[in-house]
């Protein structure tokens, strides 16, 4: 009886999935998007999230262990008896599972067609779906959903889902289909954007957490990138691969030991505007970390705690199927690990669900097997009962809101004309009267005029913002002279390429004077505008000075012609007043970024000087990380100097304490000598004096703990920031070397190469390509599409992706190996000379 009525179910399922595929999908979602409900289709035959297993080929398959069923869905394991069982060996010896689907010595072209096909066209008409795919550790998860990103043919289910989705996008007439896509990485039980910029991906700031929202579950934090085009979400897909947590392990070198979620945001709108519904899907697609165990892998250290995180988060993952399938459990609980939670809304119930088992075909992974298809089974167990999302209406919130203001426009000029305010205006501002505004703050500034009207809201923000230009102009051209007059020209006539390590130095000992004692912080003023306010002689704080002397007697270097004591104290004035101007003298402890000079630099040394190119470079590209330091850099003087004023504070509290003891002794003293007076419980009557004396010393203990307290905060806080700034410093620093290693420098033979009759003509090659000539994966991919794409002509997009992230890759390890080589004159990077491009000939 179970079997006809699966036979049943099977039978309407095909027969509904025919149905679908039958109708147009453009039709499918006009229909969904139109006034009319849909029709039919109503009361479905519960369903069940399908479970196919795919057998990783191999020569070796144990035949006699694991036996496939002619119906392509069954499969059997048999495992003899244990000889140590004895006489009566009860212990089972085969299992019999059946799946909706066995896949072996399947390509990957047929897997995609059994399991993800009509998922992903489900998902064009408002079904979310999800695929996961779950087994041992190298058992094929990965190239089942990734499959190889250097072979177009062995593409796995994300490309391909992707490449469906923009070739249905492409052929619909009257629906506009936008896609977003995330990648999300569950390492260790913390969250992971392997799509956010490389600065934010580890901060801390960025951290991702999952959010139970009214809408269904979500990753706060979480990048959510728009794609227009297949190449621009490949892409995608495999930069987020390249960010893969990979380690090293003895059962799969490049086994990534973490939980992948790749999601494709789905919405699909009918290009006829009067029609303001909007279809919203996603499809779930999850690559998850070997189901190893711990025993059998042999790992030690990280890699074993990795093991162990993996296999509890796995194991609460077959908990929530085991609850999911069974109907009469009430709670299911999701919240066990970040990856129940995360697949919250993705697992059966209003979605399709698919779940690919990986399994080895080798008869020494035979018991991992049996555990896996253990799994399949339970997971084929849950019911779902997909339904499409509903249609919103998006542009109509608009429209309210559109409403509301014009309303609420209409009420203030009301207002304003009873209060009799007629200049009163809500409309943005327009070019005239920004340049009105304009010359007002200029002569403001001048001094032509007192004050500045104040007429609304707009006018006031435009006049700061003006202000703000101008402030910022002013930032600029003051530091420019700042650094053309001192810091820049000692940097680049030393040639110290220590400069870098002395900052870091001065700006412990800073840190050091903050939190320690406050004479330090007395110094620290002066200490800390070394870099600047000092002469170019001394970069070196003037602790520092007397040990670094010996060392810079055996320097070869002779030191540049402003290195004398007297001119030191010569070039202090002016750089006061500049830094005065600049922010009224707060320009004290930190230094800005200074440029690790090198010798090959001075060889190599281009027409535009490095710290020219600097400058530059902070004016247009680094101008926003350039910015951020500098707003660190004031916050954190801003902190050392209340820590300096708390910490005088605390020392004024002190002796003013001390003072009061010496009054109360004194005054004690002279009770003793007088003769006290004692009330009738025995206790020494104070006159009013000394009462007010011990009332003032317990207010100043308590101000003076407050202090303290203040104090701790301030150190904690000023440690903070120092951090902040270091990473900031760094940043900058590195992004400016890649910028002028690509704009600014190039090696000998390559300029060579440039020249007329040389290798390369110039414009025709981007910079930075010319740094890797050994590995032209653009001739490459021109070679690979004159001769084998017209036979594929879908595999474009692919390999112009991969094209691309091989590039950024190549381009990435180009510049290390620039930096690494800094200190070897002329040399030609070679980075990737060893290892051969991933890049491989279509097949
Ligand atoms: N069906 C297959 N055909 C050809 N090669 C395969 C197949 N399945 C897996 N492989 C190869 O086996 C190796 C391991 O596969 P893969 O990385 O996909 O395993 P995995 O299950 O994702 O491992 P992990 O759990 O460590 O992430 C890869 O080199 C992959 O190319």
């Amino acid at each position: 009886k179970f079997q006809e009525q699966e036979k049943e179910k099977e039978q309407e399922q095909e027969q509904e999935q025919e149905q679908d595929e039958d109708q147009d999908e453009e039709s499918i979602i006009s229909l969904l998007l139109s006034d009319t409900e849909p029709k039919g289709k109503k009361h479905r035959a519960p369903k069940r999230v399908l479970a196919f297993v795919r057998v990783k080929p191999t020569a070796h398959f144990a035949q006699d262990m694991i036996r496939l069923g002619s119906d392509n869905k069954s499969i059997e394991i048999y495992i003899q008896k244990s000889p140590r069982g004895g006489a009566v060996n009860n212990s089972q010896t085969d299992w019999s599972f059946k799946l909706d689907g066995l896949l072996h010595n399947t390509s990957q072209e047929m897997v995609y067609e059994t399991v993800a096909k009509g998922l992903v066209s489900r998902a064009l008409q408002g079904y979310n779906g999800t695929i996961m795919c779950y087994g041992q550790t190298g058992a094929g998860k990965t190239y089942t959903m990734t499959g190889t990103t250097s072979e177009y043919r062995n593409r796995g289910i994300i490309p391909r889902a992707i490449q469906q989705i923009f070739k249905s996008a492409a052929e619909f007439l009257n629906i506009m289909v936008t896609v977003r896509i995330s990648y999300l990485e569950i390492y260790n039980e913390a969250l992971f954007d392997l799509l956010a910029p490389a600065l934010g991906r580890g901060c801390k700031e960025n951290q991702l957490s999952v959010i139970d929202g009214p809408q269904g579950v979500y990753v706060k934090g979480l990048s959510i990138h728009p794609v227009s085009h297949e190449e621009e979400a490949l892409h995608l897909l495999f930069e987020g691969e390249t960010n893969r947590v990979i380690s090293e392990h003895s059962l799969n070198k490049n086994s990534s030991r973490s939980h992948c979620i790749f999601t494709i945001y789905i919405e699909c709108r009918s290009r006829d505007y009067t029609n303001h519904k909007c279809l919203k899907s996603k499809i779930t697609l999850i690559d998850l970390a070997g189901s190893e165990r711990l025993s059998k892998t042999g790992s030690d250290g990280q890699v074993r705690v990795e093991a162990s995180y993996i296999n509890k988060s796995l194991s609460f993952l077959e908990q929530l199927v085991i609850a999911l399938a069974d109907p009469k459990r009430e709670h299911i609980p999701f919240r066990q690990s970040k990856l129940t939670h995360v697949l919250k809304d993705s697992l059966g119930g209003k979605c399709n669900t698919v779940l690919v088992t990986n399994i080895y075909g080798e008869a020494e992974h035979v018991e991992e097997t049996l555990s896996s298809l253990r799994f399949a089974t339970r997971m084929n167990w849950v019911t779902a009962e997909p339904v499409p999302n509903g249609p919103f209406y998006q542009e109509a919130s608009v429209k309210v809101l559109e409403e509301e203001i014009q309303l609420l426009k209409q009420e203030l000029i009301m207002q304003n004309s009873l209060t009799d305010n007629s200049l009163m205006s809500y409309n943005p501002l327009t070019t005239a009267q920004r340049a009105e505004i304009k010359s007002q703050v200029q002569k403001y500034l001048r001094g032509v005029i007192e004050e500045i009207d104040i007429v609304n809201v707009r006018q006031i923000q435009e006049v700061f913002r003006q202000f703000k230009v101008i402030l910022n102009q002013q930032e600029e051209e003051v530091e420019s002279r700042l650094w053309s007059k001192y810091g820049l020209r000692y940097m680049i006539e030393s040639g110290s390429s220590s400069s870098f390590d002395l900052c870091l130095e001065k700006e412990q000992e800073d840190m050091e004077g903050t939190t320690d004692k406050d004479e330090d912080l007395e110094q620290e003023d002066d200490a800390g505008t070394l870099e600047i306010e000092s002469p170019p002689t001394s970069p070196i704080p003037r602790g520092k000075r007397e040990a670094k002397k010996d060392d810079e007697k055996e320097s070869s270097r002779s030191p540049p012609p402003e290195t004398s004591q007297d001119e030191s104290s010569q070039s202090k004035t002016p750089t006061t007043d500049l830094e005065e101007e600049e922010e009224g003298g707060d320009q004290d402890s930190d230094e800005e970024p200074t440029i690790p000079s090198s010798e090959d630099f001075q060889n190599l040394r281009p027409p535009v000087s490095k710290q020219e190119a600097f400058e530059l470079f902070k004016k247009v590209t680094g101008q926003e990380i350039h910015r951020i330091f500098r707003d660190n850099k004031r916050i954190l003087i801003a902190k050392k100097k209340r820590s300096h004023a708390v910490a005088q504070e605390i020392n004024s509290l002190k002796q003013q304490m001390e003072a009061i003891k010496e009054a109360l002794e004194a005054q004690k003293q002279k009770r003793r000598q007088e003769g006290q007076y004692m009330d009738e419980k025995g206790q020494v009557i104070i006159d009013e004096e000394e009462f007010s004396l011990i009332l003032k010393l317990k207010g100043l203990k308590e101000e003076h703990r407050a202090g303290f307290t203040e104090l701790q905060d301030l150190k904690a806080e000023i440690q903070y920031c120092q951090q902040l700034l270091d990473k900031c410093r760094k940043r900058l620093i590195s992004e400016f070397e890649i910028w002028y290693n690509e704009n600014v420098r190039l090696p000998k033979d390559v300029k060579k190469a440039l020249e007329p009759g040389g290798n390369i003509r110039p414009g025709m090659v981007p910079l930075k390509r010319v740094m890797c000539l050994d590995e032209d994966v653009q001739d490459k991919f021109e070679r690979v599409q004159e001769t084998a794409l017209p036979d594929c002509p879908g595999s474009v997009s692919f390999y112009k992706a991969r094209m691309k992230t091989d590039q950024k890759q190549t381009f990435n390890r180009t510049m290390a190996a620039l930096r690494k080589i800094h200190r070897k004159p002329g040399l030609v990077p070679a980075a990737g000379k060893k290892k051969g491009l991933s890049f491989l000939p279509l097949t």
